[in-house]
């Protein structure tokens, strides 16, 4: 038995209510440590009884402290000015300067002379400092002695804080000892055999210890997110799209997507381009010749970009830039259909940029991508859509400034308002496609696409309180981050 549970008996036996402040007090002990002693008393039966109690005190701050040590604010910068007094910029630059200059002022002690350059100077030759008089006195208990409105006015000055007390009144149990037994964690076939048991005792169940780690695998932070948003798309009715291909050719991650071949995004500072195999020559033939049409002369109302259209530069293999290749690989699918069904597409998988590295940016991360086609479908259902897709995922303000991608128009940046941060944070991008992109394909001449992209790293550092991207992917991860991260749940 701990010698403090046999302290605690033994005082309970002649001080009864006895509360565990002051027996905290009495034993110079810790309160916590006398309530963890208490409830392994409590373990071993109705020893003692414990009523909860609540108290609150007043304590000081830790500038409050300060004060009553040091004096306070308004007593420094008292004593800070001379007799011949001092430039007003000078005495500022002082700790706490603003609060002790107006409240000596305030209080008569000091005055400004404003004929030249502020001076200020003694009104009084000496001070009586009864903040840190008071503070003093409640220091040493005494709180009593203080008015009311001025331990109002203190608080308000933060100099003493209001602190509520949890603790216990401590009376016998109809078991009462003076001493514990040792309790048995275990059930031996010796104690079985002998019919011991009979006279052990056991200890208690604690079904709320946290238990031993599991001994198995864990998943990664990424892979948990990935599984909130996979369940948000299949809850809206999405299907999932094929995105088994890191390499992809340049016809489908841009020409198909309407973006022109001089495009800054199509140079090797941007893309990693694949060198074997070099290139793709399987495109459909006909659709082909109509992204060309589209892009050097234009069609279905548009100029095009009037340049000459080389079948070379959109045969170029790459690491896909974004999962939308594969968003234009399944339009075009969508296209070839007899009847137009309108359907909802999503993915999430890996894409590839030639970035600098640095925190928060990595050469491959996630992308979250949503796709709507349907008959007459407007931004304000585009807008409808995030409303519904960001609430499940607890995110309610949103915002939306108007953005450029050669694929999208009109197109949106969307911000929204992260609570934990306390400020907007850009999420994604989105944007209607455009008819040269969706006419070219084939699909019916009023069916509208509209269509969002978002990383998946963004969100999980975010909510994993990670700032950088080296603690959540590659090999600086520390696996037991992996194995502490609950299930995540995006909500907050
Ligand atoms: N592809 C865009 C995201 C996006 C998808 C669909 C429409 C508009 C934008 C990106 O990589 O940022």
């Amino acid at each position: 038995m701990s010698d403090l549970s046999e302290k605690i008996l033994r005082h309970v036996s002649e001080t009864s209510p006895l509360n565990t402040l002051d027996l905290a007090q009495l034993l110079a002990t810790d309160h916590q440590k006398i309530v963890g002693a208490l409830k392994s008393i409590q373990a071993h039966g109705d020893l003692i009884r414990a009523e909860p109690q609540t108290s609150k005190f007043i304590e000081l701050t830790e500038e409050g402290k300060q004060v009553a040590e040091h004096g306070s604010h308004e007593a420094r910068i008292f004593h800070a000015v001379p007799s011949e007094g001092v430039a007003q910029a000078e005495l500022m630059r002082l700790p706490n300067a603003k609060v002790g200059f107006s409240k000596a002022m305030s209080a008569g002690w000091l005055t400004l002379d404003k004929g030249g350059p502020p001076v200020v100077k003694r009104k009084v030759d000496k001070i009586v400092d009864t903040v840190q008089a008071n503070l003093r006195l409640i220091q040493g208990g005494h709180l009593g002695q203080i008015e009311d409105s001025v331990r109002q006015e203190y608080k308000k000055r933060k100099l003493i804080q209001e602190v509520v007390q949890k603790s216990f009144n401590l009376t016998k149990g109809g078991d009462f000892s003076l001493t514990l037994a040792k309790l048995e964690t275990d059930l031996t076939s010796e104690m079985l055999l002998t019919g011991g048991w009979q006279q052990l005792k056991f200890k208690d169940y604690n079904f709320d210890a946290l238990g031993a780690p599991l001994d198995c695998g864990y998943l990664h932070p990424l892979l948990k997110v990935r599984a909130e948003f996979r369940q948000i798309f299949l809850e809206m009715g999405f299907s999932e799209m094929p995105t088994n291909n890191y390499v992809e050719s340049s016809f489908w991650n841009f020409d198909a997507l309407f973006q022109p071949q001089q495009h800054p995004a199509r140079d090797a500072h941007d893309t990693f381009f694949v060198s074997d195999p070099k290139i793709s020559t399987n495109f459909p033939e006909d659709y082909k010749e109509r992204v060309k049409e589209v892009h050097s002369r234009g069609g279905y109302g548009s100029l095009g970009y009037r340049y000459d259209w080389k079948i070379e530069e959109a045969q170029k293999n790459l690491l896909r830039t974004h999962t939308t290749a594969n968003s234009a690989r399944m339009l075009y699918k969508l296209a070839q259909e007899k009847n137009f069904k309108p359907t909802k597409l999503f993915s999430i998988d890996k894409v590839f940029r030639n970035e600098t590295l640095d925190a928060t940016h990595l050469a491959e991360f996630n992308q979250v991508e949503g796709v709507i086609a349907d008959y007459d479908v407007t931004l304000g259902d585009l807008i409808g859509v995030f409303a519904e897709f960001f609430k499940k995922l607890g995110i309610t303000e949103l915002e939306f400034k108007p953005a450029y991608n050669p694929y999208t128009e009109p197109s949106m940046e969307i911000f929204c308002f992260h609570n934990g941060l306390g400020k907007w944070i850009e999420i994604g991008n989105s944007g209607m496609f455009r008819p040269e992109m969706l006419l070219t394909m084939g699909l019916p001449e009023n069916v509208r696409v509209i269509a969002w992209g978002l990383s998946l790293e963004r969100p999980t550092m975010i909510k994993y309180g990670l700032n950088n991207i080296r603690d959540l992917v590659g090999p600086k991860v520390d696996l037991e981050m992996v194995q502490r991260s609950p299930i995540c749940r995006l909500d907050k």
